[in-house]
C-alpha cells in the first residue's frame, strides 16, 4: 500500500497530533480528551435544543409571559422585579391577571407554565402527583446541603417509605404535648416582654416570634431547653438559614469558596454532629433499657416517637440512617418554625388595627386559659378557638406565606392543565397566591371568611379544598400543619390576652424575596399592658 492510501482526515490528525517527530506524545491525550468534551457538550448542546424544541411545540397553544428576550427568556422581569418592592411571585400573578389562568414562561432555557385554578391545583396534587415531582434544579436547590433527602425534598420511593416513619411522629400525643411546650414557651416571651411593656421601647415582634416558634420546634422535636435552643440555633442554624436564603437569588454563592461559603459548610458540620451525638445518645439509652428487659420509655418527643418507628421497622442503625434522620430533624426545624412565625407576625400587624377582632381573640383565650391565662391548658379548649384560628387562617391567606411551590413534570401528562396536555420536562409554578386572591376583595382582612358558614364554607364542594391551599393538598401536604395551628392558636391569644402591640410605621410590605414571606424590615412595636 503506497503512503497515501493511509492518508485520511482521522490519520492526518493523528499524525499531526502524536506520531510526528516534531511533537511530543503529551498534546494526543490532550487533543482526545478535547474532542471527547466537545463531543460530550455537542452531545448536551444536542439534547438540550431537541427538548427545548420538543416542550414549545407542547406548550405552543399556551399564552407565553411579556418581556422573554432571547436566551435568558423571563430572567430580568424576575430579578428586576425586587426593586419595585414587587416579589417574583407578583410578577406572575400580573401575568395570570393579563392573560387567563394559564400562563408559559421561560427561565434561562427552562420553560414552565404557572397556574392558579383549583381544578389545576388538583391534578397537580392528588390525581397526578406520582408525575408532578418536586423540582430541586431551582426554588429547592440552596437548601438541599440542609435538607438534603428529607421528607420536603425527598420523591418517589424514598419519600414514600419517610412519610410512612414520620407521619405518626406528628399525629395525636404530640398535638396534646405541643399545647403545654407552646404555653410554657409564650410565659416566658411575656415574662421577656413585660420588661419592655410601657416603656416606650421598640421591639422587633418578628425577631422574637422566630425565636419563640423555635423553641416550641426545638422542645416539641428534640426536647432542647430554651437555653439550648438560644444556644444552639441563633450561631449554627439561623446563620446557616440565611445563607440559603441569599443563594436562592444569588446562586454563585454556592460555588464561590468565600469566607462565608466555609463558615457556612463548617456550621453545617458543627449541626450535624451535635444532631447525630443526640441521637446516638438517646438510641444507646432506648437500647439499654430494652437490654435491662425494661419497657421503652414512653416517647417525650418526635425524636423518640421516630426512634419508636424506626425500632418497629426493624431498621439497622448506621450512619447512613443517622444521616437520614439528620435531614429529617432539619427539615421539621426549617419548615416547623420560619412559616408559623410569618403567620403570627402578619396576624399580630393585623390585630393591631382591629380592636374588635383583637377583643374576640381575648374572649377566647379568658376562655380556654382563664382570667389570667394561667390555668393549665387543654387541648379540647383549644380546639374550641374557632374566631382565633380563623384570624390566623385570614393571615395565611391574605400574606400567602409560602406564595408558590414548584413541581417538575417527570412524564407527558395528556390530561395537563386547564385543557392543555403538557409535555414532559416542564416545570409548574402552583401560584397559591393566586388561589387566595380568588376571595371578594381579597386585599381585606376578613376572619369571618373563615368562620361556620362563612365565604369559604359558600365555595362549590369540589373545588373548596383547593381554595385555601397555605399547606397545599394531597399525598404531600404539610405534614405539620395542625401542630402550627395549635401552637399558633395558644401563643396568639395569649400575646394579645397580656399585652396591646402598637406597629411603629406601616404594616403590610410583603418583602419581595424571602419565603416565607413577612413584613420588609421586620415588625417593630411598642408593647403596653392590657388593661
Ligand atoms: C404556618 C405554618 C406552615 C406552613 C404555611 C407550611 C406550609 C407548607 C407547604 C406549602 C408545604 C409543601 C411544600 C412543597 O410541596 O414544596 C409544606 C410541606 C411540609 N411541611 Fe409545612 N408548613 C407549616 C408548618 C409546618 C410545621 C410546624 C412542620 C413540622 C413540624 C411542617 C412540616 C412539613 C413537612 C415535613 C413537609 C413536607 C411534606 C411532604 O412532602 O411529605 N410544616 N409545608
Amino acid at each position: 500500500m503506497s503512503a497515501e492510501s493511509h492518508s485520511s482526515p482521522l490519520g492526518d490528525l493523528l499524525a499531526f497530533a502524536g506520531t510526528s517527530a516534531s511533537i511530543a506524545p503529551v498534546p494526543l491525550a490532550l487533543v482526545v480528551l478535547g474532542a471527547a468534551l466537545a463531543a460530550y457538550l455537542f452531545g448536551r448542546f444536542l439534547t438540550f435544543a431537541y427538548n427545548y424544541i420538543r416542550i414549545s411545540r407542547g406548550l405552543s397553544g399556551i399564552p407565553s409571559a411579556p418581556g422573554a428576550i432571547p436566551l435568558l427568556g423571563h430572567v430580568i422581569p424576575m430579578l428586576t422585579c425586587v426593586r419595585q418592592n414587587k416579589g417574583a411571585w407578583d410578577v406572575m400573578e400580573d401575568w395570570m391577571n393579563k392573560l387567563g389562568p394559564i400562563v408559559k414562561y421561560n427561565i434561562a432555557g427552562t420553560q414552565g407554565v404557572v397556574v392558579r385554578d383549583p381544578a389545576a391545583l388538583k391534578r397537580i396534587w392528588q390525581t397526578g402527583y406520582k408525575i408532578y415531582q418536586k423540582d430541586l434544579e431551582l426554588s429547592y436547590r440552596p437548601f438541599l446541603p440542609i435538607l438534603g433527602t428529607g421528607l420536603v425534598t425527598a420523591d418517589g420511593h424514598l419519600w414514600q417509605k419517610q412519610r410512612m416513619l414520620m407521619g405518626p411522629a406528628l399525629r395525636v400525643d404530640v398535638l396534646d404535648d405541643i399545647i403545654d411546650i407552646a404555653k410554657r414557651a409564650v410565659d416566658r416571651l411575656c415574662e421577656k416582654l413585660g420588661k419592655h411593656a410601657g416603656t416606650g421601647e421598640v421591639v422587633d415582634i418578628e425577631e422574637e416570634f422566630r425565636l419563640l416558634t423555635l423553641q416550641v420546634i426545638g422542645e416539641a422535636v428534640l426536647s432542647l431547653g430554651p437555653e439550648d435552643c438560644d444556644r444552639v440555633f441563633p450561631s449554627l442554624y439561623l446563620p446557616v438559614m440565611s445563607e440559603a436564603n441569599r443563594r436562592v437569588l444569588r446562586p454563585y454563592r454556592m460555588l464561590l469558596p468565600t469566607p462565608e461559603w466555609f463558615r457556612f459548610r463548617s456550621r453545617m458540620q458543627q449541626l450535624n454532629t451535635f444532631l447525630v451525638d443526640l441521637f446516638r445518645k438517646r438510641w444507646q439509652a432506648r437500647q439499654a433499657a430494652r437490654g435491662d428487659g425494661e419497657k421503652a420509655p414512653k416517647p417525650t418527643d418526635i425524636l423518640d416517637r421516630i426512634l419508636e418507628s424506626i425500632e418497629e421497622s426493624g431498621a439497622k442503625w448506621d450512619a447512613a440512617l443517622e444521616e437520614q434522620l439528620c435531614y429529617e430533624i432539619k427539615t421539621f426545624l426549617l419548615a416547623g418554625h420560619e412559616t408559623s412565625s410569618a403567620m403570627l407576625t402578619w396576624s399580630t400587624g393585623e390585630l393591631a388595627a382591629n380592636p374588635r377582632m383583637t377583643a374576640q381573640i381575648v374572649k377566647e383565650a379568658e376562655t380556654a386559659f382563664g382570667a389570667d391565662c394561667n390555668a393549665p391548658p387543654n387541648r379540647r379548649a383549644v380546639d374550641e378557638m374557632t374566631y382565633t384560628l380563623a384570624v390566623l387562617k385570614e393571615a395565611l391567606r391574605k400574606y400567602s406565606v409560602v406564595p408558590v411551590v414548584t413541581r417538575k413534570l417527570a412524564e407527558d401528562d395528556p390530561i395537563g392543565l386547564m385543557g392543555h396536555p403538557l409535555p414532559k420536562g416542564i416545570m409548574v409554578a402552583c401560584h397559591l397566591q393566586g388561589t387566595h386572591r380568588m376571595y371578594e376583595e381579597p386585599d381585606e382582612f376578613r376572619p369571618e371568611r373563615f368562620m361556620p358558614g362563612g365565604e369559604y364554607d359558600q365555595f362549590d364542594d369540589a373545588v373548596r379544598a383547593y381554595m385555601f391551599v397555605p399547606f397545599i393538598q394531597g399525598p404531600r401536604n404539610c405534614l405539620g400543619q395542625h401542630l402550627a395551628l395549635l401552637e399558633a392558636r395558644v401563643l396568639l391569644s395569649v400575646l394579645q390576652k397580656r399585652f396591646v402591640f402598637s406597629p411603629t410605621g406601616a404594616v403590610g410590605q410583603r418583602h419581595p424575596s424571602v419565603i416565607p414571606v413577612s413584613p420588609v424590615g421586620g415588625l417593630k412595636v411598642t408593647i403596653s399592658r392590657r388593661q
